[in-house]
């Protein structure tokens, strides 16, 4: 099947842009995995597809597929990039798109100077929905708010690590480093991701607290590895620093590929995401059955 694609990037995590507004292309988790793939493919952290709106007062669906084939949750680069994409194409002249994607539905607005903000709705602390399993663990007070520490092995001397744990319709689990160049984010990061106690997986985040407006932050993604930058990654960590008593409600966020700025209120008030999207090429390509 031949197929036409879009090659866009969020702060240097990219994606392979699908339209399917006019009709699904019907793709299966190893033929996602094919586009995603850097040797054989196109080359993408995730696959993101644009399909039509689903019920009145929503203007598109948003289907998010990672690198490993597996359809998520969200996914906040690609919700920059999504807006960006509807309206380079002419699909809406609007300027708010609302977007649903599995969970949740999103407001993404395009400013003058092509950045977007994202309204992410409130974030998640209620275990069972992570889903995260805290089952004879007790948390760690920190600041105004708990740590829970995994060991990342089965023997004694295993090393552990003390995670933040929050959803932002998708999974994380943050932990405070020194400094993020020296962290063990592919080592560490892999062990978390399939920790027995995150019955979906997880995305864990490396964050550095700069000062109390500027962190910097490394993501090891749950189905990607560690990308240049993950934005529901960013939110979860500034979320998380926020409620250990670490930031203002505000904070800049340093990643590899570039800068997002998050804001976020405390309680139900929802964390909004703001940063760049650009596309970076157009193609056509033969996708195997
Ligand atoms: N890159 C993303 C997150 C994509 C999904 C994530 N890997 C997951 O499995 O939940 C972002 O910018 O948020």
């Amino acid at each position: 099947m031949r197929i036409r694609f879009t090659k866009m990037q969020g702060a240097g995590n990219d994606f392979v842009v699908l339209d399917e507004t006019r009709g699904r292309l019907g793709l299966q988790p190893a033929q996602y995995r094919w586009l995603a793939d850097r040797h054989f493919g196109v080359g993408a952290d995730q696959v993101l597809s644009v399909r039509p709106s689903p019920a009145p007062g929503i203007d598109f669906e948003y289907v998010i597929h990672n690198a490993d084939g597996g359809e998520v949750e969200q996914c906040g680069n690609g919700a920059r990039c999504f807006v960006r994409y509807v309206r380079e194409r002419g699909l809406t002249d609007k300027r708010t798109v609302r977007v649903r994607t599995m969970n949740t539905v999103l407001e993404l607005t395009e400013a003058d100077d092509g950045r977007v903000t994202v309204d992410m709705g409130p974030p998640v602390f209620d275990l069972p929905q992570v889903p995260f399993d805290d089952a004879g663990l007790s948390p760690h007070p920190q600041g105004g708010w708990h740590t829970w520490r995994l060991a990342l092995g089965t023997d004694a001397a295993a090393p552990h690590a003390d995670v933040a744990v929050l959803s932002m319709g998708n999974p994380h689990a943050v932990q405070l480093v020194a400094d993020v160049d020296a962290a063990p984010v592919a080592a560490v990061g892999a062990l978390v991701e399939r920790h027995p106690r995150f019955p979906k997986r997880v995305n864990a985040g490396f964050l550095q607290v700069v000062d109390r407006s500027h962190a910097r932050l490394r993501v090891w993604e749950r189905g990607a590895g560690e990308t240049l930058a993950c934005g529901t990654g960013a939110c979860a960590a500034v979320v998380a620093g926020i409620r250990l008593g670490l930031f203002d409600p505000r904070v800049d966020v340093q990643t590899r590929g570039g800068l997002l700025t998050i804001a976020w209120d405390g309680g139900d008030a929802p964390v909004r995401m703001t940063g760049p999207a650009a596309t970076v090429f157009e193609g056509e390509i033969e996708v195997p059955q």
